[in-house]
């Protein structure tokens, strides 16, 4: 987690707003593709997968494959390793290939996976400027010291009233 860190802000996504904007993400893929249109979805596991569904129901890709990148031991970050591939005759070298992810932060993760698939389509909901320059699409930007929270990480809790308090 060491570069990952320190986090000024936060962001928080709701399940009904990252539905919004990979919905989003959609609309601004759609027909944008290569000839012959979008052929595959690839989702980073795991937090690509909701975003993949969302973008394969939106353009009715029905082949999805998945791409697992493990990039910390514990909570040291080593060189991002691919330990799960796609299937090679559905990827090829990746034309007409949309790869999705929750966000992009440094780009490192991407950095392994487009290595993998140098002609495919890389889509993020959400990016942070370093790792920009590694996404041909994506929704919403936020700045480098911001720490994405996603509806999966997190769940609803009492919020104590302001009247009361000292301030
Ligand atoms: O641009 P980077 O600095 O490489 O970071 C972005 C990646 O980090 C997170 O995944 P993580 O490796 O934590 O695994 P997860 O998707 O299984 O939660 C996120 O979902 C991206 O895939
Ligand atoms: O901002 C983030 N949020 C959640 N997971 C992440 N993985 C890298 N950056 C982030
Ligand atoms: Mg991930």
């Amino acid at each position: 987690m060491s570069d990952r860190l320190p986090h000024e802000k936060g962001f928080h996504v709701s399940w009904d707003q990252l539905h919004r904007d990979a919905r989003a993400l959609a609309w601004r893929l759609q027909g944008h593709g290569p000839e012959g249109g979008w052929r595959a979805v690839v989702a980073i596991t795991r937090g690509g997968m909701a975003p993949a569904m969302i973008v394969s129901r939106e353009l009715d890709i029905r082949t999805v494959d998945t791409i697992s990148v493990k990039s910390y031991n514990h909570q040291t970050q080593a060189e991002p390793v691919i330990i799960k591939h796609p299937d090679a005759d559905v990827v090829g070298d990746g034309t007409g290939v949309l790869i999705v992810d929750d966000l992009v932060d440094t780009g490192r993760t991407l950095e392994v996976v487009r290595a993998a698939m140098p002609k495919a389509h890389v889509a993020t909901v959400y990016a942070k400027p370093k790792g920009r320059p590694m996404v041909d699409t994506f929704i919403t930007e936020v700045s480098q010291d911001t720490w994405i929270f996603f509806p999966w990480d997190m769940a609803l809790q009492y919020v104590k009233p302001y009247h009361g308090t000292d301030d």
